[in-house]
Formats: structure tokens, sequence, C-alpha cells
């Protein structure tokens, strides 16, 4: 069967099926070896928190690939065909590559459901979506980043103007944006990542009219080597030092409502600034926001090499 579509193959970090699924999840995170049962009852209690039995972070994934299908429809009427391929869960990027070659595809572009490039992050996406494709006779093309994009700065300059609102514009407000660390060992390789996560942070800050602003990192992992820092922990001690009663949390590195955002922000990181006497509001996630899934869409057409 032959497909003259193009394949696009989106692809985003993937979350366990169930409860049960915790440990294998946790598992393939760590290429192949199994946690300890001290973390893996720690990852556990973050889920419990939060999710009472359904990972949020499936279902927006599948609303995304919709969104994003509707997106290019409307901008190239039967040209794309998309799939879904998950970092760490089925359906795997792999899967989501065979299933493009079951289907007589012959030409992709991937891009992935994070704007920032690392070699760590979407670097490691990429080559495995390639790998793949290389088996199976698929020509692929992916989109790296997008973290300028105008309908991507404007979503989330929509989304600080509204929380903004929450608090009382007359006293300080402290504006922290974040993303999640990586190693250290990202800067021996002049990895992009930093520069973009400050470029996002700027643009949305100027165009909003912050000018009170950090960024800081969050969600480090806990391994021996060093992880990028400050964390959003410290910060925020340093910040209610300077008497701050208002912090503004501006996560950019995430699009969805998912672990990252919902326990670690929205549970240790407010539970932190309230005993420190902070009010802590986040900015609301992309999801399937209409700017949002108009910049992938953009983002695919412009790297489709085949128009
Ligand atoms: C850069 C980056 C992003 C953003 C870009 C992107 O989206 O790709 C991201 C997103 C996410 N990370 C997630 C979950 C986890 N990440 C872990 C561990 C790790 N993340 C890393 C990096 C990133 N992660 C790294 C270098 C590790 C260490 C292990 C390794 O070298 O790979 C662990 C293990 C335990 C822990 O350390 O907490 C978990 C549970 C979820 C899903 C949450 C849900 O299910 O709702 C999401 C969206
Ligand atoms: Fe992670």
């Amino acid at each position: 069967m032959s497909n003259n579509r193009i394949g696009v193959l989106v692809m985003s970090y993937g979350t366990p099926e169930s409860m049960e699924g915790i440990e294998a999840y946790y598992t393939h995170i760590r290429r192949g070896h199994a946690p300890t049962a001290e973390q893996l009852a720690e990852l556990t209690a973050r889920y419990e928190a939060v999710v009472g039995g359904v990972f949020p972070l499936r279902e927006n994934t599948n609303r995304q690939v919709s969104g994003l299908q509707a997106a290019l429809d409307a901008l190239a009427p039967g040209r794309y065909a998309c799939y879904q391929g998950l970092k760490h869960a089925s359906p795997y990027i792999e899967d989501g590559v065979a299933k493009m070659a079951e289907d007589g595809i012959k030409r992709a572009v991937t891009i992935v459901l994070a704007p920032h490039y690392s070699t760590m992050s979407v670097g490691g996406y990429n080559k495995r979506a390639k790998d793949k494709a290389d088996e199976v006779g698929i020509e692929m093309v992916s989109v790296e980043s997008y973290h300028l994009h105008p309908k991507l700065i404007e979503a989330l300059v929509d989304r600080v103007v509204s929380a903004l609102a929450k608090f009382d514009r007359k006293q300080p407000i402290k504006a922290l944006f974040s993303a999640h660390s990586l190693p250290v060992r990202i800067r021996e390789s002049n990895d992009p990542y930093e520069k973009q996560l400050l470029e996002t942070s700027s643009a949305i800050a100027q165009r909003a009219g912050v000018t009170d602003w950090e960024f800081t990192w969050q969600s480090a992992g806990r391994t021996r080597e060093p992880w990028l820092g400050p964390d959003i922990l410290e910060t925020l001690q340093e910040t209610a030092d300077k008497e701050y009663k208002q912090v503004l949390s501006v996560p950019i590195g995430f699009v969805s409502d998912h672990l990252e955002v919902l326990y670690d922000l929205d549970i240790e990181a407010k539970t932190a600034a309230g005993g420190l006497g902070m009010k802590f509001e986040r900015i609301e996630m992309l999801n399937t926001d209409p700017f949002y899934m108009q910049t992938l869409a953009e983002s695919v057409e412009a790297k489709d090499p085949w128009r």
C-alpha cells in the first residue's frame, strides 16, 4: 500500500497507564534498571497525591494530537496524518513509526510536545524516531524547537496576564519562570536548552509587561551527579528573604497538566511558598490552546521539505 500523505510523529514523555504500571514506567525511564523500593514508593506517593487513578498526561497528549491534526487539516487539507509516539510508555516512539510504515507512509516530520531543545531531551526523542525510520525505510525530518514562535509566546503572555489578576497589583510580585532541570554536563556540549529557556522567558516578560522576574529550575532528578540549579525551592526561600509576599509561577518547559506541574509546583512549591508567607499562583498550562495547536502545525509545515 502506498500513501502520499506526510506522516507527523507527535512525541511526548508518556505516563503510566495505571498505578500498577508505575514500576514498569520508572524502570523504562531508568534505562531498564528497576527503581529501589524506596524510590518506587516515593514516586507512587507523588502520583497518588495528584491523579486519583487518572493520569492526566495521557488524555492531554491524545487531545493535543487530535488538535494538531485539526490544525494541520486547516492549513493543508489532506496532506498530513498524525501518529503518536511516547518516550517512556506505550505507544512508544518506535510503535508510532512502525504504524506509519504499516500505513504505507514514506515521508514524515516529527515534533515533540516540549518547546525547547536539549540533546538530552528532544534530541533523544528525535534519534529514536530516526533510527526506527531508517529501519522501516521512511524519510524523516524533525522540528527541533519552537520556543519563540509568536503564537506560543502570545498564548503564554495571555496566561501570565490572566494569572496576574489574582494578585494585589499594588504590592511586589515575583514571577518565577521554570523548566525541568537537566544534569549540569549538558553545558559541556554547547547545548541550547538554557539559552532557549531564557529567550522564551524574556520574550514573555517583555510582552506581558513583567519586569520583576527570574528563571529557576524544577524537578531535578535524584541522582548523584549535579543538576542545573538553583531549584525553585531555593529560589522561593531567597524570594521570601527579600520580603516578597506574592509569587507567580510560569512553567514554560511544559505544555500539559502532569506530575511535574500538579505535584512539583501545585503541591510541593506552593506548600513551601505558603510556609514562607507567600501567595503562590501558577499560570494555566497550554494543553489544547488553539494558539499552541497552530504553533505546532505551522512548525511542522515550515519543516516539511516536500511542499
Ligand atoms: C527535560 C525533561 C522534561 C521536559 C521535556 C519533555 O517533556 O520531554 C521532562 C518531562 C517529564 N518528566 C516526567 C516524569 C518523570 N521524569 C523523570 C526523570 C527524568 N526526567 C528528565 C528530564 C525531563 N523530563 C530526566 C533527565 C530524568 C532523569 C532520568 C533520565 O535520565 O531520563 C522521572 C523519574 C523520577 C524522578 O526523577 O522524578 C519521572 C516520573 C513527565 C511525566 C509526568 C506524568 O506522568 O504526569 C514529564 C512530562
Ligand atoms: Fe522527567
